[in-house]
């Protein structure tokens, strides 16, 4: 059986972990707010830390829960209130809304079912398939359509909620196997960089899409492919294709955020079998030294800049 504490602990950590991977293409980084012009990495980090207690509270729901419509209900309206909660520390800024769907989900299944990442994520796809029985007592304020609900009814194209009903098969396939795959030569950072790139060349990310429209996905995909197919982001000629796409995203104001809570929920997978120790051990190393807003990188950027 799983710790709740630790659990929550995984989910915040993976957060913190992605916050300052560094370049991440139009993503808040340690070098900066990418095509975010409301936000920056203190105020994801502050984010990441209010959830601890949603997390733990979603671990608690899903060790004392059946999988059943009564544990939708209550992992419903602990999101709800995280995400209130959230919203309060950053004066309405959407920092997580995304991220908190992913490893919500994840860190309820995982404290239901145990098991490997399979199994998690199946129990996860289960939990979102069902309705959530209280949506119909929302109030309107809540009810608001979404950027992602706009997109899907405009574009037809999946987003968050179907990610999570075909149980997160871009965490699960995608950035888990490529982090895993590239991880004893570059190292937790650049690993985790290229298992991003992965996502990002194949979520329909409604971030995106939203921002942009379908051009916008074509435009992340092909950066994708021309920082692949110029090694990843291990090469220097990778890196350098890299910083080009970190500067077209920011500077055509889109950003792949879904792809981002996609990597996170996957290092947070990865980390229920083995601890996660590889890009853990990055994070307590940050938290020894964590100094608040600067525009300079942090300590452990530069530390990760040379693993
Ligand atoms: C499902 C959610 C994310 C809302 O999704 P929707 O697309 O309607 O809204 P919105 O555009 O605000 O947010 C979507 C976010 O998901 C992420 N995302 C975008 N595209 C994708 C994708 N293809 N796959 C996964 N995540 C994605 C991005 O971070 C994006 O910001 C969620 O906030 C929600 O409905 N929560 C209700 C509370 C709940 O039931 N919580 C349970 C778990 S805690
Ligand atoms: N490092 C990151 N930088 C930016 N967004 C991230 C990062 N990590 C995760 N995200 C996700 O991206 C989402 C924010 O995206 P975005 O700002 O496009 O949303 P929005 O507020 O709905 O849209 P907009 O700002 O265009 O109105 C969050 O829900 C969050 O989960």
């Amino acid at each position: 059986m799983r710790d709740p504490h630790f659990l929550a602990e995984l989910a915040v950590d993976a957060l913190v972990f992605e916050a300052h991977l560094t370049p991440k293409p139009g993503l808040v980084d340690s070098a900066g707010s990418g095509a975010h012009s409301d936000m920056d990495i203190e105020l994801l980090l502050t984010s990441a830390e209010t959830l601890r207690s949603t997390f733990v509270e979603l671990a608690l729901a899903g060790r004392y829960g059946v999988l059943g419509s009564n544990l939708r209900s209550e992992v419903g309206r602990i999101g709800r209130e995280g995400e209130a909660r959230v919203l309060d520390i950053t004066n309405g800024v959407n920092t997580h809304r995304g991220a908190l769907w992913a490893l919500g989900l994840l860190v309820t299944s995982a404290a239901l079912g145990g098991g490997d990442a399979a199994m998690v994520t199946g129990i996860a796809a289960r939990l979102a398939a069902l309705p959530d029985p209280s949506t119909s007592n929302l109030s309107s304020d809540y009810v608001t359509i979404s950027n992602g609900e706009r997109v899907r009814r405009i574009y037809q194209i999946g987003g968050a909620r179907a990610e999570a009903k075909a149980g997160f098969p871009h965490a699960i396939a995608i950035a888990l196997p490529v982090y895993q795959s590239r991880l004893a030569v570059h190292g937790p950072h650049l690993a985790a960089i290229d298992a991003l790139l992965a996502v990002m060349a194949s979520l329909q990310d409604t971030c995106v899409v939203h921002r942009g429209g379908l051009s916008a996905l074509a435009l992340v995909r092909e950066g994708v492919r021309e920082v692949l197919l110029a090694g990843g982001s291990g090469t220097t000629s990778g890196m350098k294709k890299l910083r080009a796409f970190d500067q077209t995203l920011t500077i055509a104001g889109i950003s792949p955020g879904g792809s981002a809570d996609l990597l996170a929920a996957g290092l947070f997978l990865e980390a229920l079998s083995s601890g996660g120790h590889s890009w853990r051990s990055c994070i307590k190393m940050h938290r020894k030294s964590l100094h608040p807003r600067s525009s300079q990188p942090t300590p452990l950027h530069s530390l990760l800049m040379k693993g």
